[in-house]
């Protein structure tokens, strides 16, 4: 099984993540918390994501990722591959989400007043060991069908548009330039964003509803009683961050991605 697509994953998503992270945290107040934590594992899960992508369209085209240009996939087998993609790299992204959402929100001011509560967890392993033992082994996967509705989805939505945009500027059979690149995986980051947000927003509150048990029966209980209590517009929350954090990190991503794997042939 040809290794370098999850190679490339890994390094591309950890340069695109280094470039995010301070537009990531900032929707949540928790500027540059938690930097090295994230790099790990959003670069595995970026791996998972473009390996399994790229392995996909390989048995349903039995085409390799050079061969690609020469004999395009159809957009129903890229779709098809990123929704594969989307939905493995899931179960790795979960409790890394979590983790991740779970210290952002921990929003307490930089010089906390004397005699005041320490935050509640200490770090990303503390976080998890918290969650572990309070949660028990299935809460470190709090909020991961939330997760799956949203990234499935809209990770075919994602290569498809990269795809599209590919080939709209490039000639038959030839490789996109760096700026087609560059310009078709940013705007395939917030086209995949602008339709994950209402799920996202879904996704963070089930994930913090963890601590406050009864809080939400399930998704469907959490978009009913979101839009209730706040109205629709509760599910556009964060799409200026989100979108404005995706052009540049998914622009990286794929450039680094696309040049990877040209420079190993
Ligand atoms: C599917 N969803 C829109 C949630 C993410 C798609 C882009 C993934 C990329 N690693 C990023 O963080 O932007």
């Amino acid at each position: 099984m040809p290794v370098e697509e999850f190679v490339a994953g890994w390094i591309s998503g950890a340069l695109g993540l280094v470039l995010g992270h301070p537009l990531d945290t900032v929707k949540l107040l928790g500027f540059f918390k938690g930097m090295s934590f994230p790099i790990a594992s959003i670069a595995m899960v970026n791996s998972v994501l473009f390996g399994v992508y790229s392995h996909t369209l390989l048995a349903l085209t039995a085409t390799s990722h050079q061969e690609r240009r020469a004999q395009p996939p159809s957009f129903t087998h890229v779709f098809i591959a990123g929704c594969t993609g989307g939905f493995m790299q899931v179960y790795c992204l979960a409790p890394f989400d979590l983790i991740k959402v779970r210290l952002q929100n921990q929003t307490e001011p930089r010089a906390r007043p004397p005699g005041s509560p320490p935050p509640r967890y200490r770090g990303p392993v503390h976080c998890a060991v918290s969650i572990f033992q309070e949660e028990g082994p299935r809460g470190l996967f709090r909020g991961a069908w939330a997760l799956t509705l949203r990234d499935t989805p809209t990770l075919g939505i994602y290569f498809v548009t990269y795809e599209w945009l590919c080939r709209q500027s490039t000639q038959d059979g030839q490789n996109p330039s760096s700026a087609t690149v560059l310009v078709a995986g940013g705007s395939a980051g917030i086209a995949s964003w602008a339709v994950a947000t209402p799920l996202d927003v879904i996704k963070s509150r089930l994930q913090m509803a963890g601590r406050k048990p009864g809080a939400y029966r399930g998704v469907l209980d959490c978009v009913v009683s979101s839009a209730r209590q706040e109205g629709l517009g509760v599910f556009f929350r964060g799409l200026t961050i989100n979108s404005a954090r995706a052009f540049p990190v998914n622009a990286v991503t794929f450039l680094s991605y696309e040049y990877l794997l040209r420079s190993w042939g």
